[in-house]
């Protein structure tokens, strides 16, 4: 505001500025337009409810619940919808019907259904049951990758590429998570570089998207903005999602700092469910109606219908027995 003294600023009226200031006028429509340019037109939701929200779920979630959960998502207007993982039923006993919920989805046209993959077994047997896109998951932190996988880092990128070389063959697209991106449950911090380094080993594998995941939802957008610059130099920012779980409220922030950089492509779940079996203390993953909410406030398309998730979120949570995390949501049916 060029010559015009702070204090005078805070006495002012907008409009008495715009009247003495003519050159307010278009100094604020600049700055509007700049705001504007700085977020995406448009943000890809992928939906993980049905995968990371129901896997902690101590009780077992009935095989045709999840693909009602599943089919009601598709008619949303969400474009991606993780149903589940082909992992050991030993480790995730809730994902053991993995193999019945991909056959017994309703595939919807343009909706993309990918499962989890650990390793060359899981993709084999989600390709035997249907499966047209996986996701393979590493971990930032060894700890985390050995409680997590049973294997070292450098391991895991080995089973990787044996995934991702026989996802190729059958021209599967694979996407990568990096988990602890902003903190392990055992090492605590953990430094972007290190999360750069298996981000980029997993993108020149081939994976066309990597998710960072805030695996126990500790990252504030000072840790956020630090990581995104980091990996930024070795992952295009069209090629990264970011994946936050809401333990300690920051979700929503982290999201909005990811935006302002360039990110266009977010993780949710459905009512805030969620949390890792092996990150103790893991809260739900961010709700997907707090982040439409946000981003259709904010102008930027996505779509997909808020109602429509509300009410999938309200058919999930009564079939768990639980009330939704989403503040969205818990407004909304407060004033119905
Ligand atoms: C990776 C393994 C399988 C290694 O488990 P392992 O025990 O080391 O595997 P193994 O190769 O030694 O094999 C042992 C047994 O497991 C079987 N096995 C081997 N592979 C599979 C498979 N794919 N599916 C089913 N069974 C499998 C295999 O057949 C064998 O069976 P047995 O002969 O003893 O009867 C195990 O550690 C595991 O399943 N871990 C998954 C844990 C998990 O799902 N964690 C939650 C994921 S959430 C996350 O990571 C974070 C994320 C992605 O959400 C992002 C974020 O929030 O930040």
């Amino acid at each position: 505001m060029g010559n015009v003294p702070t204090t005078v600023k805070h006495c002012l009226s907008y409009r008495q500025i715009i009247e003495e200031y003519p050159w307010f006028r278009s100094w604020l429509q600049e700055e509007k337009s700049i705001t504007k340019h700085d977020y995406p037109e448009f943000v890809k939701i992928v939906e993980v409810g049905p995968r990371d929200g129901l896997q902690n779920e101590k009780e077992i979630v009935p095989t045709r619940v999840k693909i009602q959960l599943i089919d009601m998502l598709s008619t949303t207007g969400l474009s991606v919808i993780e149903a589940t993982s082909f992992v050991s039923s030993k480790w995730v006993p809730q994902m053991a019907d993995h193999a019945d919920v991909v056959k017994g989805i309703q595939r919807v046209p343009h909706v993309r259904y990918p499962v989890l993959t650990p390793n060359i077994q899981g993709f084999q047997d989600a390709v035997a049951a249907g499966a047209t896109e996986v996701a393979v998951f590493g971990s930032a932190s060894e700890t985390f990758s050995r409680r997590n996988i049973n294997c070292s880092i450098s391991e895991s990128m080995l089973r990787f590429e044996e995934v991702i070389s026989a996802a190729k063959d059958r021209q599967i697209p694979v996407r990568g998570y990096v988990s602890c991106a902003l903190g392990c449950p055992h090492e605590g911090r953990i430094e972007p570089s290190q999360v750069a380094e298996v981000a980029k080993k997993l993108y020149e594998m081939g994976c066309y998207e990597i998710s960072l995941g805030d695996t126990i939802g500790v990252g504030t957008p000072g840790s956020m903005f630090k990581l995104l610059q980091k990996v930024m130099n070795d992952v295009p920012i069209s090629a990264l999602a970011v994946h936050c779980h809401d333990t300690y409220g920051q979700a929503l922030p982290n999201i909005l700092t990811a935006l302002q950089m360039g990110v266009s492509v977010v993780d949710s779940a459905v009512a805030g469910l969620g949390g890792c079996p092996y990150a103790q203390g893991s809260s739900g993953n961010v709700s997907t109606e707090d982040v439409l909410y946000m981003l259709h406030g904010m102008g930027i398309g996505t779509g997909v219908n808020l109602d429509k998730v509300i009410e999938t979120g309200d058919f999930i949570c009564n079939a768990l027995g639980r009330r939704t995390n989403s503040k969205v949501a818990q407004a909304r049916n407060r004033t119905l």
